[in-house]
């Protein structure tokens, strides 16, 4: 059979197979490909090659379904008119991996670039689960600049224990409070546990996964609808064809991410996150992705554009309910039509689709009301992310959604100083500090002790660990205590319910002053104006500076000196920092390798 030449541009793959100029190296690029039945003529028959970056494996079963749901993504790129090509990404496995699976973020990151750099792809289809699969993937796309599009892997099914909804993650911080008030024991917690992760798929609360997916389609990365489609739900392999089609309709269009991913999009994913009441670790995330397209995100812009929106997502940590009602009460689009008719979004913007956000969202209002909640008859006012700073740091986030009625009874309802509290401090240097001390009386922890965590951001931990969601010692959680105020440099999941102060920017371990706050200082908080201070003096502050920080670990694998050495801090995504320079690559063709 002779190729059938097609009208399409000439794609950058042709470079590889199909290039005069360097008949050797054509033959050399072409025939280890057909050595497992491609034939020559489907390579240069001028035909898209749509990688499908496989994010799926056995060591990251949130994601593992992709392995799956690519055979659906195949077909939708072969009944386009596409040849796919799929290969593995690094795992980013957010509940197994030590020291944490931040630091793998920028790994991940950088094997995309690689690869989408220096293989014969045009175009790709971003397979995203787990936490940092998502960022990571849209990252690399936004640095390459190729047709990406965006397929999620979807969450799990419901979880249920004893007739009550127990969503992934949210399961773990309540199941070990109730561990150490003696209300279950260890067997009971890991029943608990099990049921709140019943199928295939990532987690089914509103943790950091459901976020930066929800957030993924709110950029217009995704096709609409798709972030909430539980994994093992039809419509999910049914997406992955559709999916696998668009792509190839994107790259012969030449739609590229940089026309997708734009300052409108990710203010509109900003407003998104408050409303579905997403994970604090989407600050990070957001910043990074932004950055890596060359968009600008000001402190200002997560208050202007995230703090004043409110909760209109009934979905836990911040809600009640889980991701199969979230998908069936019309998923992240019958959230953003509510934004958009309170005119709280840009949505006059391109997406994956071919047409704009605004036209994306036509038709999808809820029809559950439970779930989602009207722009007018919120769940909660002000739901976004509250921006901090003070003496202690530059940029720090609290996420007001999942603050309780008793906490806001207890710390920030005092009269005439509504929002306001001050707090004796107990500092913890990381997590094993605090699980080997905080139940010891002699620290005289009360209601009126904050709990601190430092050594935890991206250069202390190495990677940022989601440590800040501190619980309080066994004998306050007797007495019906159960969240002290926390903060910390380090992150905390997405599925807690915990309101820390967390992402504090700059880190102990990068020079900032949380370095040097002591056990019994008093610090205070005010929500009000957005700040917090350790109230003692600047001469005492400076003093206390002249002792060196508190020690940073060393290094266990040759990564983590990478990633220390090459880190930015939390306020601005935890990015590599030298990688921006590179934006738009996948336009410049790496040299022939012969
Ligand atoms: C549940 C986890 C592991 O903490 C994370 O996935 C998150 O939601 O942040």
């Amino acid at each position: 059979m002779s190729a059938t030449k097609t009208t399409m541009r000439r794609f950058r793959s042709q470079d590889w197979f199909d290039n005069p100029e360097r008949v050797d190296m054509t033959a050399l690029y072409l025939e280890r490909f057909m050595n497992y039945g491609i034939t020559a003529d489907e390579l240069r028959s001028g035909r898209p090659i749509i990688g499908i970056a496989q994010s799926g494996s056995d060591i990251n079963p949130c994601n593992r379904i992709h392995l799956e749901l690519a055979k659906r993504v195949r077909e939708g790129i072969r009944d386009a008119g596409g040849i796919p090509m799929e290969f593995p990404l690094h795992p980013t496995f957010e509940n197994c991996r030590r020291p944490t699976a931040a630091i793998d973020r920028n790994l991940a990151y950088l094997g995309l670039v690689e690869i989408l750099h220096g293989y014969p792809l045009d175009a790709v289809v971003l397979t995203t689960g787990c936490d940092k699969s998502t960022p990571a993937q849209l990252m690399a796309a936004a640095t390459l600049d190729l047709p990406a599009i965006v397929l999620s892997g979807g969450p799990m099914l419901d979880g249920w224990f004893e007739g009550e909804l127990v969503g992934s993650g949210a399961a773990i911080w309540k199941g070990r409070r109730m561990l150490a008030a003696g209300q279950i024991d260890e067997e009971k917690f890991l029943q608990i546990a099990s049921a709140s992760a019943p199928s295939a798929g990532h987690c089914n609360t509103m943790g950091t996964a459901s976020t930066m997916n929800a957030i993924a389609e709110a950029l217009g990365m995704s096709l609409t609808g798709c972030s909430a489609i539980p994994a093992p739900y039809r419509e999910r392999g049914q997406i992955a064809y559709e999916t696998g089609r668009r792509i190839v309709a994107m790259a012969i269009e030449d739609l590229r991410p940089s026309q997708i991913m734009t300052r409108d999009a990710f203010l509109d994913a900003i407003t998104v996150n408050a409303a579905i009441g997403g994970s604090t670790n989407a600050q990070p995330h957001i910043m990074a992705m932004a950055r890596h397209a060359g968009v600008e995100i000001t402190p200002e812009d997560w208050m202007r554009y995230g703090y004043d929106v409110p909760l209109l997502l009934n979905m836990q940590p911040a809600g009640k309910y889980l991701g199969e009602r979230f998908h069936r009460a019309g998923g992240v689009p019958a959230v953003m039509w509510e934004l958009l008719q309170a005119t709280r979004l840009r949505a006059d913007r391109p997406t994956v689709t071919g047409r704009s956000m605004a036209a994306n969202l036509e038709g999808r209002a809820t029809a559950d009301r439970e779930m989602i909640f009207a722009f007018e008859q919120p769940l909660k006012q002000q739901a976004g992310f509250l921006v901090l700073k003070g003496n202690l740091f530059d940029f720090a986030i609290m996420k007001t959604s999942v603050i309780s009625a008793d906490f806001r009874q207890r710390y920030l309802s005092t009269p005439g100083r509504e929002g306001v509290f001050e707090c004796r401090v107990v500092v913890f240097e990381g997590s094993d500090d605090y699980h080997a001390r905080i139940n010891d009386p002699g620290l005289e922890i009360d209601v009126r002790t904050m709990l601190v965590i430092r050594g935890t951001g991206p250069i202390g931990w190495p990677g940022s660990a989601e440590v800040v969601n501190m619980q309080p010692p066994d004998a306050l959680i007797k007495q019906g205590i159960t969240a002290l105020p926390t903060l910390g440099d380090g992150r905390q999941s997405g599925t807690s319910d915990s309101p820390s102060i967390l992402n504090a920017s700059p880190e102990s371990a990068a020079g900032g002053n949380l370095a040097w706050l002591r056990t019994g200082d008093t610090v205070r908080v005010d929500l009000n104006t957005g700040s917090c201070n350790v109230l003692i003096s600047d001469e005492e502050l400076a003093e206390r500076k002249k002792i060196a920080p508190p020690p940073v670990p060393p290094s266990q694998t040759p990564w983590q000196e990478i990633y220390r050495a090459t880190v930015g801090q939390l306020q601005s995504g935890a990015c590599m920092e030298l990688a921006l320079a590179y934006r738009g690559v996948g336009q410049d063709l790496p040299r022939h390798n012969h």
